[in-house]
């Protein structure tokens, strides 16, 4: 058997408790008009296989749930076969039902007990279509008995029945099908919906280039980060990078290698990052790093280690080579630069020292 979609799955366990509801229902009506023909000790075993299947199919819709959560490929198959048997069993304590009724009840009930059947078949249709080989056993597992009891019957009005049956069955299973089709087309434009959604959640926090946060997420994010900082009373530190002389390698190797370089720097930066940092492109040749739980001197020694490790890993794109270097500001969050925008404009104003200093190189330095 091939996997159904957890979701139509899903769909027939939350039908299961209303399902068995109508199928006690419609037992406790035959019982209460069929009392005065077929013995209660009769009917009270019956009504005991109708409750022991609802338990089992309770416990069905459960492992089906159970196994969906645990994502047990094997499991569901297993389940829907369980299931599967269930319908058969559910069929023939309804069969059961019918010859309880050629036993003791005089004619025409053979024929009230057809309709109940086709009944219970259509109402199934719409608890079962997402699981269409099973609605398929117990649409055939229900109807084919019927059939042999209207052809042992022999009458007219019971081959109108089988007639009518031969109409049936196949138009029942075609709506099945159909419902089982807009459950399944439902579910795939539901997916694309959700995919097309996250896709534009992270288009709006990512610069699309280097794939790193972009300077809107970064300044959001950022504040808040300061806002627990200065109440938990821990450093944080923010470093901002500008990769130096970077028009001159746009216009010796073209903005297309500029742009490759960018990803490159972009990815080896990241690479040195804790998950706790924050790393985000802010500018075009620009970047700045939010460091939670770090000093000043932790922060230059971090500073400084990107700096070296950019310096020391020239780019290599097809047959050419791109030397790149970083100026680096660093700054903590203090008395003096106690929101993200003092912050930011200190570490800013320690880039541009780096910059006037030499460039390649970090302010304030080790
Ligand atoms: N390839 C590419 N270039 C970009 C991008 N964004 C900005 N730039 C270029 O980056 C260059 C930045 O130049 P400047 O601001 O003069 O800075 P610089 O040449 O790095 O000089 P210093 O910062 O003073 O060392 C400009 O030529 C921009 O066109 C981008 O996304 N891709």
């Amino acid at each position: 058997m091939t996997a159904v979609h957890p979701k139509l799955i899903k769909s027939a366990i939350n039908q299961t408790p209303m399902a068995m509801l109508g199928m006690l229902v419609v037992s406790i009506a035959f019982i209460v008009i069929f009392s005065r023909y077929i013995p209660l000790t009769v009917l009270a075993i019956w009504f005991g296989c109708q409750l022991l299947l609802a338990a089992l199919r309770i416990s069905n819709a459960l492992l089906f749930k159970k196994c969906l959560t645990a994502e047990d490929e094997k499991g569901l198959v297993s389940n829907e076969w369980f299931f599967i048997l269930l319908n058969v069993y559910q069929a023939a304590t309804w069969t059961a039902s019918s010859i309880l009724l050629i036993i003791y009840a005089p004619q025409p009930f053979e024929l009230v007990s057809f309709v109940v059947t086709i009944g219970i078949i259509t109402a199934a249709t719409l608890t079962m279509s997402s699981l269409f080989r099973v609605y398929l056993v117990f649409i055939l597992g229900m109807m084919i008995p019927q059939i042999a009891i209207m052809f042992y019957y022999g009458e007219h009005q019971h081959i109108a029945m089988v007639i009518f049956s031969v109409i049936y069955i196949p138009a029942t299973l075609l709506l099945s099908k159909s419902i089982l089709n807009s459950q399944l087309s439902n579910i795939k434009a539901h997916e694309e919906l959700e995919r097309t959604a996250q896709a534009f959640r992270k288009q709006s926090f990512t610069d699309n280039l280097t794939n790193l946060y972009n300077r809107r997420y970064f300044f959001e994010n950022a504040v808040n980060i300061l806002l627990m900082a200065n109440r938990e009373n821990q450093p944080v530190a923010l470093l901002m990078l500008d990769i130096d002389h970077f028009k001159k390698i746009n216009d010796t190797y073209g903005h297309q290698a500029g742009d490759q370089a960018l990803i490159s720097v972009s990815q080896n930066i990241q690479a040195l990052m804790r998950k706790s940092d924050i790393l985000a492109r802010v500018g075009g040749e620009e970047f700045a790093i939010l460091l939670p739980n770090t000093s000043l001197d932790g922060a230059k020694l971090i500073a400084e280690k990107i700096r070296l490790n950019i310096a020391n890993q020239p780019i290599v794109m097809d047959d050419i080579r791109i030397d790149m270097q970083l100026s680096i500001g660093v700054a903590e969050l203090n008395d003096d630069n106690p929101t993200m925008e003092k912050l930011y404009m200190r570490a800013d104003k320690h880039l541009y020292l780096a910059k006037q200093n030499g460039r390649n190189q970090c302010y304030p330095s080790i």
